[in-house]
């Protein structure tokens, strides 16, 4: 197994040259956010602004785009073209509309890579590109359960997290990143640790967050994953370590809110490049 540091870390981190715009720096696409959980949104959102995304793109309903926009005005709500996704965070695969599952399915199908988050990991086996499926214990315990292995508990899953992992990613041909005080990555080969620096970002939001922030990893290397997909793992694993240095920032050793997380991911992605 692979521990991840900021020396590995910073490997991954460019600062924009003279010659980028806001293109070439990786647009990230969000399809985030429902009724029910809008601040699911603006987390992400704010995330992939800090973590150093050129543009961001927001679709979804007008009353999110509305939160999104009156938080971070930048956020483009429409539509467009996108070096990578980030769906489902926020969103709830039972309520799901005929609308958003278009629109699910339309950016899956578009072969640039994607982050595939809590309300979407239903989808993680369709479309085409690369993959960074980012569940929790209960969300890879439902996944495998949709691929066959009945009767897994949550339990079964924190017990061994590097085994249901490990299967889920040779099963589904993608990424896995599974959340935790110690969290995995793995394409099914290799296996990479990220410790979290504080225990105070077991809190909700964090994990949209996160998804934010890998969204914009991913944007920001799509041409070299499409040269070579095994890089996913190296952002993923990337994207939480910058997640926990910003929740240490946050924390200072006391309780943190999501969207101060967020906040921080700038001053870190600035560390790592100093
Ligand atoms: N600001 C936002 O918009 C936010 C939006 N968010 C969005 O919410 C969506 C759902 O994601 P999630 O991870 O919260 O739920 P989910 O994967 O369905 O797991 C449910 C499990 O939790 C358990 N459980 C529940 N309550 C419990 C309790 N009091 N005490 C103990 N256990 C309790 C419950 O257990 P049970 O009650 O069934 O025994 C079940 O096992 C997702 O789209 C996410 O992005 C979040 O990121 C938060 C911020
Ligand atoms: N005990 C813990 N210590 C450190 N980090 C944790 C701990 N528990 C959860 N986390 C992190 O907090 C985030 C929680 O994400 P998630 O479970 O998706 O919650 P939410 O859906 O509320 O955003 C993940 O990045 C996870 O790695």
């Amino acid at each position: 197994m692979e521990h991840w540091t900021r020396a590995e870390a910073r490997a991954w981190m460019r600062a924009p040259a003279a010659t980028d715009d806001k293109y070439a720096r990786g647009v990230v696409g969000l399809v985030t956010g429902s009724h029910d959980y809008p601040g699911a949104a603006v987390l992400g959102v704010e995330a992939a602004h800090r973590a150093g995304a050129g543009m961001v793109r927001h679709v979804g309903p007008r009353r999110v785009g509305d939160l999104v926009l009156a938080r971070r005005p930048e956020t483009v709500v429409q539509a467009g073209r996108v070096q990578a996704w980030v769906l489902g965070s926020g969103t709830d695969p039972a309520g799901r509309s005929d609308a958003l599952a278009a629109v699910l399915q339309e950016a899956l199908d578009e072969g640039v890579p994607a982050v595939v988050d809590a309300g979407a990991l239903d989808l993680a086996g369709t479309g085409d590109g690369a993959r960074l499926l980012t569940p929790h214990a209960g969300e890879l315990r439902a996944l495998l359960a949709s691929l066959g292995e009945d009767g897994l508990t949550r339990g079964d899953v924190e017990a061994d997290p590097e085994r249901w992992a490990r299967l889920a990613a040779t099963r589904t041909g993608a990424t896995v990143l599974l959340k935790g005080a110690r969290t995995l990555v793995t394409d099914g080969a290799r296996v990479v640790l990220v410790a979290a620096p504080t225990h105070w970002l077991a809190t909700a939001g964090t994990g949209d967050v996160l998804a934010g922030v890998a969204g914009a990893m991913l944007a920001a290397h799509a041409d070299a994953i499409a040269r070579d997909a095994g890089i996913v793992v190296d952002l993923g694993a990337t994207a939480a370590w910058i997640h926990g240095a910003a929740g240490e920032r946050a924390s200072g050793g006391g309780p943190l809110v999501a969207l101060e997380v967020a906040e921080q991911v700038a001053d870190v992605v600035a560390g790592l490049l100093a």
